[in-house]
């Protein structure tokens, strides 16, 4: 006898009802309870959905219909209603969930109930108006970063303007959301600029807001600059307390060079120890703003923080663009997916560009096609289309990470345009080799570093080899905090190990045997008082000695009061020495340093004593030796051993001693040998350690 199954659900009839009735809406929620939730919890953050009147947030993303209905099915239904009617087509999306038609065609909806809004039915053209950008007119559309000194606010302030503009909940969670990276969180930093699109109602007009939150920290300050560009005016952020800092100044002038309305906002008035008006005094004698422009906020508190999307709009002028000229967008920043390979940030400086369009790289003259285009709101938003004026993202089935060029121009195929004038590249000031822990990792690290360099363009990679750490790189950073956050996102991002080596900065070196530099100590250039507390003064610094721990002792001396930015000032005359580390005569070419001659004993000294820890003893003495030319100015000695494998085999068994004596030649293959002395891999590693630590 054949057994007939039970139809599965799918298979069952939808029912296909006008108003929503008791059994549809339970079939509609037994059936995708979870996905219906998760896209009714998008539908609800959506800020269109926000501006409804009568549709406030709650705080887990569902709207106040979702929530006040006592049974889950009328407010269910009572959402989608409410949607249908204020014309927003997402109530479709619910519409092809509740009744299975993601699967089949699309359901027809009936008369809505006589209290509830009249509904109609949407076609797929018009489901996508939700998102089509071209409501924004360029003149509503305002684009701005945050700038500020390290730690006075951006980011808490960024939290706020999302808040305010529905973009994100107001729960005890969502603390620096702009700040995504693990590394960020983790050292409570930002380190990488990052995009978002605020959609505001302000006296009945929908402005786009497109905010970029920035690093403060001055070895991140190619992340500023570059920010920059797609903008028209910069919120410069000043803690009430702290007053102007190094980077206040710094990024004043970024902005300022790049012809953009700046407004001034003394963050922290919360602060027991604030002073706003002395901040202000500051604010206009520095910058010649007058001090009635700065708005007083705390970010923390929200206190004020109207004020600042208000003068957004108003002191903010919109974007000088041609929506009716041919495409032409800026690549201002990209990050690979390895799903859908590169996602470009674009700021459209002409026309307009949609999915399934053929654009073309300035850069590289390939053409793709445009398989998505989209807002970030903070998250990815896909949009039907992207105008000029407007900032988002883009992703054209970029495969390769060498094809997305940041400042790269993208325009439309058969359309080519005068390339944007792109970004100066940055110029690193701190190098370093890297190297894989184990050899057979290469061309996986190798890959990482291609992905993270795209996503961090101002790292510089050069192909490097060592004789005992074998292929590798030479990068170059725009300081050390930023070589140490490259390090730790190659661990976190991409599960990378690395060995790196010494930081050390760039020379020009004459090449002559007679020839002595003289020293330069830091040579004070100028000194301008800010106020009666503060004062500002210029040095010029040889690099060596400001990269590695200049930050931190700066810091501890002024108990943290004194603050430190630096430009490149070109190359300077200097007595530096070159030092070369010897293993019984022989050069160890990996331990050669240029150091300052003043410091070329203490440093030669303790690379002496770190290796004779790290090295293991030998059937010979080994003299390990720091010498200047052929000056010998530091020395250690190891001496002598034999490691006898086979002493405690008495007679007996042969194959446990070949057994031993294999193991031990298998052990010697991991060596390095340097004349006559064996050097394990990890000895460099720990020698290389100490320097960096010098
Ligand atoms: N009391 C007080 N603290 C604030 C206020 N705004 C920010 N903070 C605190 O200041 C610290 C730094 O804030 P962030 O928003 O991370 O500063 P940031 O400028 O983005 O920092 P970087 O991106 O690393 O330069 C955090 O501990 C915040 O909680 C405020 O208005 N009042």
């Amino acid at each position: 006898m054949s057994r007939r199954r039970a139809p599965c659900r799918r298979q069952q009839a939808a029912p296909r009802c006008g108003a929503p009735s008791g059994c549809f809406w339970s079939w509609y929620l037994s059936r995708a309870t979870r996905g219906l939730l998760s896209s009714l919890h998008r539908v609800c953050l959506s800020p269109v959905h926000r501006t409804l009147p009568g549709v406030p947030l709650k705080t887990n993303g569902l709207c106040c219909c979702c929530l006040s209905v006592p049974s889950p099915d009328a407010s269910v239904a009572r959402v989608m209603w409410t949607l249908v009617g204020r014309g927003w087509g997402c109530a479709r999306t619910l519409a092809r969930w509740a009744t299975g038609a993601a699967l089949g065609p699309a359901p027809t909806f009936g008369a809505a109930p006589e209290s509830w809004p009249t509904c109609r039915v949407y076609s797929s053209a018009e489901f996508k108006e939700k998102l089509d950008m071209s409501r924004f007119p360029v003149e509503n559309i305002r684009n701005f970063s945050i700038v500020a000194h390290v730690d006075h606010g951006k980011s808490t302030l960024a939290d706020r303007l999302l808040e305010l503009t529905g973009t994100i909940d107001k729960t005890k969670n969502n603390k620096q959301v702009l700040d995504k990276l693990q590394v960020e969180r983790e050292r409570g930093i930002t380190v990488k600029a990052q995009t978002a699109s605020l959609f505001h109602n302000c006296e009945g007009k929908q402005y786009l807001l497109n905010l970029i939150d920035t690093p403060g920290h001055v070895d991140f300050s190619y992340e500023v600059s570059r920010s920059l560009s797609a903008c028209q005016g910069v919120l410069l952020v000043v803690d009430a307390n702290e007053g102007i800092q190094a980077q206040t100044v710094a990024n004043f002038f970024l902005a300022f060079e790049a012809q953009l309305s700046v407004i001034p906002v003394i963050n922290k008035i919360d602060l027991k120890n604030a002073d706003p008006e002395r901040v202000e005094n500051q604010i206009e004698k520095v910058f010649d703003i007058p001090s009635d422009e700065c708005i007083k906020i705390s970010a923390k508190l929200g206190t004020n923080v109207e004020s600042v999307l208000q003068a957004v709009i108003e002191r903010i002028p919109p974007p000088k663009v041609h929506r009716k000229n041919p495409l032409r967008a800026l690549v201002f920043d990209s990050t690979f997916d390895q799903y859908r390979g590169v996602i470009a940030n674009v700021a459209l400086f002409d026309g307009v560009v949609s999915k399934g369009d053929k654009i073309v790289s300035a850069h590289t003259q390939k053409t793709y096609e445009v398989n998505e285009v989209g807002v970030l709101n903070p998250n990815e938003q896909p949009t039907h289309k992207l105008y000029a004026g407007q900032v988002g993202y883009l992703i054209a089935g970029m495969k390769n990470v060498t094809e997305a060029q940041i400042g790269d121009t993208l325009y439309l195929h058969k359309q080519p345009v005068e390339p944007l004038p792109g970004f100066k590249s940055a110029k690193p000031m701190v190098f370093a080799g890297m190297y894989p822990i184990d050899q057979s990792e290469y061309n996986n690290l190798k890959s990482a570093i291609e992905k993270l360099t795209l996503n961090d363009s101002s790292v510089t990679v050069h192909r490097d080899s060592s004789l005992a750490l074998g292929a590798g790189w030479r990068l170059g950073f725009l300081g050390l905090l930023h070589m140490e956050v490259f390090n730790q996102r190659l661990e976190q991002e991409y599960n990378a190990s690395v060995i790196l080596t010494t930081p050390t900065v760039p020379y020009k070196a004459v090449l002559s045997s007679s020839k002595l530099i003289k020293a330069r100590r830091a040579v004070q250039k100028n000194m301008i008082f800010i106020d009666q507390n503060r004062v500002m003064l210029k040095y010029l610094f040889p690099l060596n000695e400001i990269v590695v721990d200049f930050y931190d002792s700066l810091k501890s001396l002024s108990s943290g009061y004194a603050s430190f930015d630096y430009e490149d000032a070109g190359y300077q005359t200097a007595e530096l020495v070159k030092m070369d580390i010897l293993l019984n005569g022989n050069t160890v070419e990996e331990l050669v340093t240029v150091v300052h001659k003043d410091k070329a004993h203490s440093i030669g000294k303790a690379i002496c004593e770190r290796l004779k820890d790290s090295l293991p003893r030998q059937l010979f003495e080994i003299a390990i030796q720091a010498a200047i030319g052929s000056k010998i100015i530091a020395r250690e000695t190891v001496k002598a051993y034999r490691k006898n494998v086979l002493a405690k085999c008495y007679g007996g068994d042969i194959t446990r001693k070949m057994k031993l004596l294999k193991r031990q030649a298998e052990g010697k293959k991991k060596l390095r040998k340097i004349g006559n002395v064996e050097v394990p891999k990890d000895a460099f590693i720990k020698v290389l350690k100490t320097q960096s630590s010098k």
